[in-house]
This record gives C-alpha cells, sequence and structure tokens, in this order.
C-alpha cells in the first residue's frame, strides 16, 4: 500500500545560514489493511516521515510510492498539487495532537462537512456525523458550538471524529492520544479496529507503547536522532 525509500529531509535553517538534517535513509512498506507503529526518541523525525506523506513537508531525496485509489501507484514527492487535494480529500486521513477550527464553524459542522468532502449525500452526512460524536462521546450540548474553547480531550476526539468519518484508505496518526483519559483512548482504540476490519491502512506514533500493542502489525523504530547541522 505504501513503500518509503531511502528518505531524506532537510530543514533550512536561515538565520543560522545551516540546514538540520531531520531524517536520512528511511525506508519500510506498509500491506495493505495493516498498521504500522512508528517508535523513537523525541526529536527522531517521526512526525517529520509523517508530514512527508501527507505531503506538507518536501522531503529533498527518496520516494512515496502509494497504492491510490484514483491514481494507481503514484510517487508522492513528485505528485502534482492537484493529486494532493485529491488524495487528502478522498484517500489519506491525518490526524494530530491540534486541532485546526474554522471560524463561525460548530463541532457538528466540522465533521458534517468531512463527511460531505467525501462523498456522501447531505442525509448521510448528518446520520453519520451523529453516530460518530456519539461514538467518541462528544456531549451533544457541544456539538452546536464552536471549537475553539473546547478542552484538549474533547478537542481531540473531534479531530479524530473528523478524519475517521471520511474512512480514508490510509490514515496517519501522530500522537491523536497524547491528552485523552483512559475511556477516550479506549473509543479511539475501538475506532482503530473498525477502521482495520474495514481495510484501512494505519501509520500511526504514540508515546503510549501500551495502547499500541495488539494493535500494531508492524513496528517501525527510529535508530537515533540523526538530526545534525550541516554546512548549506
Ligand atoms: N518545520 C521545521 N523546521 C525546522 N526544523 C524542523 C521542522 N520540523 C521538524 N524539525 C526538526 O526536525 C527534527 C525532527 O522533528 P520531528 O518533529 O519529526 O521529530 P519527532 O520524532 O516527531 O519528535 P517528538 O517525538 O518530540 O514529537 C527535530 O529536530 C525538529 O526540530
Amino acid at each position: 500500500m505504501i513503500q518509503v525509500e531511502k528518505l531524506q529531509k532537510y530543514f533550512t535553517i536561515h538565520h543560522l545560514n545551516k540546514r538540520l538534517k531531520a531524517i536520512e535513509d528511511i525506508s519500510f512498506t506498509v500491506k495493505k489493511g495493516h498498521f504500522l507503529g512508528i517508535v523513537g526518541k523525541s526529536g527522531s523525525g517521526k512526525s517529520t516521515i509523517l508530514k512527508s506523506i501527507y505531503g506538507t513537508y518536501q522531503p529533498q531525496a527518496g520516494a512515496i510510492y502509494y497504492e491510490s485509489e484514483e491514481f494507481g501507484n503514484i510517487n508522492i514527492l513528485s505528485a502534482t498539487p492537484r493529486e494532493m487535494i485529491h488524495l487528502r480529500k478522498y484517500e489519506i486521513g491525518y490526524v494530530s495532537q491540534f486541532l485546526s477550527v474554522m471560524p463561525r464553524t460548530t463541532a457538528f459542522e466540522l465533521v458534517e462537512q468531512s463527511a460531505l468532502e467525501a462523498g456522501m449525500n447531505s442525509e448521510q452526512a448528518v446520520k453519520e456525523a451523529k453516530e460518530t460524536l456519539k461514538h467518541f462521546d462528544l456531549d451533544e450540548s457541544l456539538w452546536h458550538n464552536y471549537p475553539n474553547y473546547f478542552s484538549g480531550g474533547e478537542k481531540l476526539r473531534l479531530n479524530i471524529a473528523r478524519a475517521v468519518i471520511k474512512k480514508p484508505r490510509l490514515l496517519l496518526l501522530d500522537e491523536p492520544t497524547a491528552s485523552l483519559d483512559d475511556a477516550s483512548k479506549l473509543k479511539v482504540r475501538e475506532s482503530i479496529e473498525k477502521l482495520k476490519q474495514q481495510g484501512t491502512t494505519l501509520i500511526g506514533i504514540f508515546h503510549d507503547l501500551e495502547f499500541m500493542e495488539g494493535l500494531c502489525d508492524e513496528v517501525f523504530t527510529m535508530q537515533k536522532a540523526v538530526v545534525n547541522a550541516v554546512e548549506s
């Protein structure tokens, strides 16, 4: 489903006139329907890998081959912006611990819009939004509120609901359970299990190794923090 080959990413730190090597020579493969967990020290480049797959970061070397429903086997690093927009809309989901909210959009509308974007009709989108918000125990009194002032855990659950409702083919999870209590973590776990049953491929970063246990099919360990500055 996804094959990462010799991925390398530098960041240019302009005010220091230096380049920072964030990841180097990263290669792994994830089979369709499998869950790959990425573990490693802080700063070793775990998020950089996920952001490269999602197209947020543009690595300088390597390849990310993804088996797309629409485009066949595609190298994400050379995908056009139009292709990337399609993949993000219909095929690849990304959940981080941060919720990016839209102004004057309620929690319910956020999830509903996500369902509409994935191609559901309005009746279906409303039904699925209700079910998904209920699944993640987001109190009904919050559904028609703006999420700016939600607690950390409420924002996270909303964030996950918004991604999961699309039933993406590939879901990238960047520590989405960071500030959740055990009951909410269990809900996330149930959703991941359900997605796996539906054939979703997942790549996830979790600090909570216990949470990953039994969920992941494979674990990729970042060898070390390769971060070091090189002259630009
Ligand atoms: N946009 C950026 N600009 C400059 N440096 C960056 C950027 N994003 C990441 N880095 C650097 O790249 C390195 C890898 O960061 P990354 O966030 O991928 O690590 P991580 O393994 O996910 O860390 P953590 O577990 O602490 O979240 C870090 O040294 C970080 O400072």
